[in-house]
Order: C-alpha cells, then structure tokens, then sequence
C-alpha cells in the first residue's frame, strides 16, 4: 500500500517539509496550496525536488467554494480552476481536493453542485487531472461524506470522484459502513487523520486538533477497512491539522507520521511489522549523576543496598528485592542534571523486540557501548531515554557487574512499581503511540491534573499484568523544573513501615500539608488511628472499586524522586487524584529550599 502525507501534517519550509517526508519512507505527498503559494521554488523545481527525493505529488489541494454558486460566479470559479490546473500540471500533480462549499453564495441544490462539478471536471480532463470532492464537516450544504457521494454519483464523469477524509467523516458521528456503497474506483483519494473526542466546535477540532492515527479515539483503521473492502487502491495519506505539529521540527513528526500508518496498516490486516514482543519486567533504571553522595544517601534510607559495580566504568548496582537502581557518575552532566537515562526492559525475545523497534523506526543504539560490555539491543525512544531489552538470563547485563561486600538490604521494597517519564511538551501523543506500538503497551486513557502553575498531563501505558507501567507525563509549562521531574515509583506491602524506616534512616519525605488529611476524612472511611497515622507519616491515599493506594514521596535530587507505593491488588491507577497536592508540596519544598 503506498503511503503519502499531506504538507500542511509537517511543519518548516516546503524544502524541509519534503525532506522529512521522504526520509521518513513516505512515497508521495499532498501539496497543500499554502505551503506551494510560500515556497521560493518554482513548481518546476518542486517537482524536481519530488523526483529527486522519490516522492510523488499525490495531490494538489484545497480548491474552495466552487460548486452550486449562480452561473456569473462559476464563471469566476472556472478561471480560477484553469489557473491551478496550469500550476498543477507545472507540478506534476494529476488530481486536486476540491471541499464542499463554505460560501454563504452558494445554494442548497444538489442538481446543481452536480452539475457545476461535472463541467469542473471536464475541463479538469483537458489537463489529464482528476477531481476528488471531499466533504468538510462544516461545509455548507453539503457535510457528510454520502452527500458527496451522491452528488459525484449525479454528475457522473470519469474525471470526477470522491475524496474521504476520516476526520470529516468521524467527527460527524457518521457510519462509515456506507463507504462500501461507493466503488472503489470512484474513491479517488483518501485522507487519514484521528482526533481526541472532548465535544468543540468542528471547525476549531479539525483545524487544531486532528493527530495521527492512533493517538485520538476515533476508529481510523475500522474506517479503512471499509474503503479497502471497495477495491480502493490510492494511498493512504496523513492530513493533520495540529498546531503542536506546526511548532515541532519536521523531521521527527515524519517518523512519528510513517510509525502512525505501519501501525494502522498492521491493524487493518496489511503488511506490518514484525509482532511485538512485550517486555515482561523492569530490568533497571538508570540515573546518570554528577555527584552520586546524595543518591546514595538515598537510596541506603529507601533500603537499597549496593550490591555490585560495573567492571569497566563508574556504574553502582543499588538493589532490594526485584528493585534494581544503577548509578552511573561516568557520563557528562550538569552538576543539577541528576537524570533517568536508562530503563532495562526484561524481554523473553531482546532481538525480536529490537526488530520491531526498527521496523517502527526507532533509532537503534549501539549494541556494545563499551568494550567488554556484554551486547544489549537497545533504541531510543522520543524523549531520548535509552531502552535496553534484556534477557533473563544470568548472562546478560548483570554479568558486566561484580558483586561488592555489602550489608543485606531492607525486607521493604519488593521491585519497580513504575517508572514516570516526564516529555518534552510536543512529544506527549507521540510518546504514547511508542509506546503502544513499538513495545506493545496497552495504553490508559490521558488524564488532565491540575498543577498549581499550570495543566500536568499523564497517560500510563502498561503491560497485561501490570510488572511493566510506565507513566508519560507532560507540563502545560515548559520552564517548569518541577513537572519535569522524572520519578521512580518503588512497591512496597506496607507503605506506613517503609516510610518510617525511611524517616528513621534520616530519609526526608515530601510534607503534605494537613488540609489534604482533612480532606481525606471527608472522603472516606478510615479504621480507627489509621487517618493519623498518614497524616503523621505524610501518606497520600486514593481508593476505587478496585481498591486503595497509599503513597509518599522523597525530596527531589536534580531531575528525580522516588515514591513508595502500596497498590492493593486489583488498584490500577497511579495517584492522579492525588497528584495537584503532590505537585503543590514539591513547589513549596523548592521555594523554601530556596530556589
Ligand atoms: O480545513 C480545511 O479548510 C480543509 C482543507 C482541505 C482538507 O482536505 C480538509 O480536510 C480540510
Ligand atoms: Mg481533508
């Protein structure tokens, strides 16, 4: 199936817009009128630069408010038709978007649109072009895909056909079972997008909201199968309006494009990558410091114990339990950059998992970073943090450290509840999508946290079981260094005993302000004593059907803190509720630290 991407779904010049595309593997592109009308190239010489590149001008788009207008204005409307077709034919681009009408002008007459875009089309096949007619959403008189059709069916010339856009179509609650009814070849072109599903005017939604499939709630891949069940053989093209996209580098929004469509094609049955090989536990995390005294001071009060050091470089292994922490003061990092780097993954296929991270186009890493090192499959993922797919066997990384002499750890800490990763701030659907795809993650639905300087969103992506949770997060505040904070969430059985052992081993919790515990009492039922000792202890608590939640929080070092959590079986959830306290505390905690 060819791919392709519409213009105005990358963001920069058309020259870079045109490069991302085709480095991302797309074979053609829709020319979207503005960045054409922008471009200091000559459509000869975008055309060559097409050629160059191995992309094909798939589309030329949008003509507007052509059809059902009084013959005076079609007359107009003609002219300037001819004049793109000239352009168009300058280009090398054999079909042209025309969407249903806006215009107050135009009148509710289908004979007539018929009509009007029958002879559009003919003078279209004096170029050898093909007019696709796509209902917007909010067109005028016509609004939904059916409408267009009928009226393509009406004017009946070879040179006319439809063009279905999945947002047009969706966000107007349509069936696209109707799709079928349309013969494939009249189906002249396709465009694809999704969306989130909060209720906003249409227009606004499709002109600031539509996001690559896979990443909003509509049923994209269940349309397609709809329009390939026709017979329709055009390429599936992105077109997504998003003002994120329009402020993000072209380059890395191409891949996330291209990785969007393996994804669908993978879903509606087409040729996709290799299957996902879904990791089945935390390895480690990785946190490079410039000082490790503070992290080992913490983690000694958390319980860890440190238990072996890498034979080749400056690498601790703090470890409890299944909870295994390496500390690594051998990178370059600013002296506040104490930062998770790394997440080993444990995987039953390490290379199976890094052949569909390829196939996914994640950037793979080396193999060995260091000689001596054992090999380890490793990619990036959006936000830069290493993943490392290791196997279980003893062999594997671990052999790259020997044990130190050290006293036992603490009984507390049973393994990594989960991992929260803040995003650079235009990478959050992106992140998820990653996520899902290329490590097989079910995704959570995203959820909106109020933060006193801002808007936090977090969306979990997690394995069946649980053993693997990773919570993306993104601040509304870019310069805010407290939503950008990474945390690793450690589990526990008893979260009260971990915390006072922490406290007694001259560990130092996040307070939480005794409004919070007030609160709580109002909310819910507590057995005797129990409320106080959290309030006492600094204990957050959150409970559904499924059970409670009782968490707290470390100070901050650099870019991250620990949590230690108590999941009753059955909790999903990860504190949402509790997070704008949370947030307020590491606030205060900063401004009374003095900055
Ligand atoms: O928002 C618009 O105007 C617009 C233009 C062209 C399209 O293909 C489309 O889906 C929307
Ligand atoms: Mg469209």
């Amino acid at each position: 199936m060819r791919t392709s991407i519409a213009t105005v779904s990358l963001s920069g010049s058309l020259t870079e817009k045109l490069t991302a595309a085709a480095r991302a593997g797309f074979d053609g592109v829709e020319i979207f009128e503005n960045d054409l009308l922008a471009a200091p190239l000559s459509p000869e010489e975008v055309r060559a630069r097409c050629a160059d590149l191995g992309l094909t001008v798939d589309l030329y788009q949008p003509l507007r408010d052509i059809e059902a207008v009084p013959a005076e204005v079609f007359a107009r409307n003609l002219r300037r038709a001819r004049h793109k077709f000239d352009l168009m034919r300058r280009l090398g681009a054999d079909t042209v978007l025309v969407c249903s009408s806006v215009d107050p002008a135009a009148v509710d007459d289908d004979a007539l649109a018929a009509g009007q875009l029958s002879e559009l089309a003919g003078l279209a096949a004096d170029f050898g072009i093909r007019v696709a007619y796509e209902a917007l959403a909010w067109g005028r008189h016509v609004s939904t895909y059916d409408h267009a059709w009928r009226i393509v069916e009406a004017a009946d010339h070879p040179a006319l056909g439809t063009c279905l856009d999945s947002f047009h179509i969706l966000s107007r609650g349509c069936d696209p079972e109707g799709i079928e009814d349309i013969p494939g070849e009249k189906i002249f072109f396709l465009q694809l997008a999704d969306a989130p599903l909060p209720a906003m005017d249409v227009l606004q939604w499709s002109r600031h909201h539509r996001c690559f499939p896979g990443q909003g709630g509509f049923d994209v891949a269940g349309l397609v199968r709809h329009v390939l069940r026709t017979g329709y053989d055009g390429p599936l093209s992105l077109e997504v309006f998003n003002d994120v996209v329009r402020q993000s580098e072209a380059g890395p929004t191409a891949v996330d494009a291209r990785r969007s469509l393996l994804m669908l094609q993978e879903e509606v049955g087409a040729a996709g990558p290799p299957a996902p090989v879904v990791p089945t536990g935390f390895a480690f995390a990785e946190l490079l410091t410039p000082d490790a005294e503070p992290l080992a001071a913490l983690l000694g009060a958390l319980g860890f114990a440190r238990t072996a050091r890498h034979r080749g470089k400056p690498v601790d292994l703090w470890q409890q339990g299944e909870a295994r922490i390496l500390v690594n003061t051998g990178a370059a990092v600013r002296r506040d950059g104490t930062r998770l780097a790394a997440v080993g993954l444990e995987s039953p296929d390490p290379a199976g998992a890094a052949r569909r991270a390829e196939a996914l186009l994640a950037p793979v890493l080396p193999r060995r970073r260091a000689p001596g090192d054992a090999p380890l499959d490793a990619v990036a993922a959006p936000d830069g943090t290493e993943l490392f797919f290791c196997g279980t066997r003893p062999d594997g990384w671990r052999a790259d450290f020997e044990d130190v002499e050290h006293a036992p750890a603490a009984p507390g800490v049973r393994h990594i509840d989960h991992l929260a990763l803040t995003q650079p701030w235009h990478h959050f659907d992106e992140a998820a999508l990653f996520h899902r795809s290329v490590l097989g993650l079910r995704a959570e639905d995203s959820v909106d946290v109020a933060d006193p300087y801002g808007l936090l969103r977090s969306r979990a992506v997690s394995n069946a079981d649980g053993s693997v949770r990773i919570a993306l997060t993104v601040g509304a505040a870019p310069t805010d260094d407290t939503v950008h904070a990474q945390h690793i969430a450690l589990a526990t059985d008893d979260v009260v005993a971990a915390a006072r052992r922490f406290r007694d081993a001259g560990g130092r919790l996040l307070p939480i302000p005794a409004n919070y515990h007030d609160d709580l009492a109002a909310r819910h039922d507590f057995a005797d004593g129990e409320l106080d000792t959290y309030r006492e202890v600094g204990i957050l608590y959150d409970r559904d059907e499924h059970g409670a939640l009782r968490h707290c929080y470390t100070r901050t070092i650099g870019g991250v803190f620990f949590e230690l959590l108590q999941r009753d079986p059955g909790h999903r959830g990860y504190g949402a509720r509790n997070a704008p306290v949370r947030l307020a505390a590491q606030h205060a905690a900063r401004t009374h630290a003095g900055g």
